[in-house]
């Protein structure tokens, strides 16, 4: 209100100007600051437990920290475009326990990316996931530990599917137990031909424990998901394409001449969606997010607020100003 009066009694235009801008975006801050007030304050820091569920992080953080090896890498490039990588080749990529503290680190950096759009989840060496690491699952077997693991893992992966960037998991070779339900916390998922992706967690006499399942049900319907998890069925693309799972199939590189590398085709598929200034598509991102996790009325105000974060803002103006047509 007082930015508001001074807009007005201000003698030069430049000032004035200035300080109108300033209001607008002292306006967009409160009406971004009401949307996240609107999520209950779990879903708002993106996690699932906290210490009202006896979750205590630094604890399970400590014994995931004694099972080593492998890291998770992040490349933010310039294009607003990041690429996270599961490196533990000599495991098949599978998740040892310091992976899983390094998955949680890139996460908030990611949350922390105002120039991001858009991030692509892939594996090392020509394979995605084989799920957790066995030798650490065998040292963890007691389920006190094993639930302290999965609330860790389902906060973490609940985290990235809410990041306000447009991910995908490109699917080469195995994506195995919890790999395959990485592949459930991103947007959309792209697999190279020859392919596979499997819940393969019975075999362990186990269930999905990282959110696959519930993912799952949400992408492929609870028939589909029951057939899947009931039968440890591999996923090839045709079938995984046929029931909604997979969004994309990918020339193998090594195997068609000429295909571009993977990484460079996942980046060409993903660009259409994230053409444009961050802003926007981070506004895009939330506004399916909050149609997604909440109920209609609720959803309904959050885009509202979004909505009112993207009004008036310089892309919009710009937008307003060069453009009468889109092509
Ligand atoms: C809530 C999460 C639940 C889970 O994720 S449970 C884990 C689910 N994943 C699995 O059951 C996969 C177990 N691995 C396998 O079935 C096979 O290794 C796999 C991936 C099909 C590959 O088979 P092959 O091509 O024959 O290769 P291989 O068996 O010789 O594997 C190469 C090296 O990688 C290792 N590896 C693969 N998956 C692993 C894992 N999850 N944990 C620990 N080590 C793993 C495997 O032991 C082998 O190592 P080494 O050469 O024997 O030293």
């Amino acid at each position: 209100m007082q930015i508001f009066s001074l807009c007005v009694s201000l003698p030069s235009c430049s000032s004035r100007m200035v300080l109108c801008a300033l209001r607008q975006q002292v306006l967009r801050c409160s009406s971004h600051c009401r949307t996240w007030a609107r999520l209950p304050q779990r879903q708002r820091s993106g996690c699932v437990y906290s210490s009202i569920h006896g979750f205590n992080q630094d604890e399970i953080k400590e014994k995931l920290q004694a099972f080593h090896g492998g890291s998770i890498d992040l490349l933010k490039q310039d294009s607003g475009i990041a690429v996270l990588t599961i490196n533990n080749p000599s495991r098949m990529n599978a998740f040892s326990g310091s992976m899983m503290i390094d998955l949680e680190e890139r996460v908030s950096q990611l949350e922390n990316w105002p120039e991001g759009k858009g991030l692509i989840v892939q594996g090392a060496a020509e394979t995605f996931c084989s799920g957790s690491d066995l030798n650490a699952v065998r040292a963890i077997s007691n389920q006190q530990d094993g639930m302290k693991m999965c609330m860790f893992m389902q906060n973490a992966l609940t985290r990235l599917l809410r990041l306000p960037l447009i991910s995908v998991a490109l699917v080469e070779g195995r994506a195995l137990g919890g790999g395959a339900e990485l592949t459930t916390a991103c947007d959309f998922r792209l697999m190279e031909a020859g392919s596979v992706i499997q819940f393969d967690h019975k075999h362990m006499g186990l269930v999905p424990g990282w959110g696959g399942a519930a993912r799952l049900v949400h992408l492929v319907g609870s028939q589909n998901a029951l057939k899947l998890l009931g039968g440890a069925v591999k996923v090839d693309p045709e079938l995984g394409v046929n029931i909604g799972l997979v969004d994309g199939v990918l020339e193998g590189h090594q195997k068609t001449e000429g295909a571009a590398p993977l990484l460079q085709q996942a980046e060409n598929w993903l660009s259409r969606y994230t053409k444009g200034p961050a802003p926007v598509i981070q506004a895009v991102k939330k506004v399916v997010l909050s149609g997604r996790e909440l109920p209609l009325s609720e959803a309904l105000r959050t885009e509202k607020d979004i909505f009112g974060t993207v009004w008036g803002a310089p892309a919009n103006l710009e937008a307003l100003a060069s453009k009468s047509k889109h092509k």
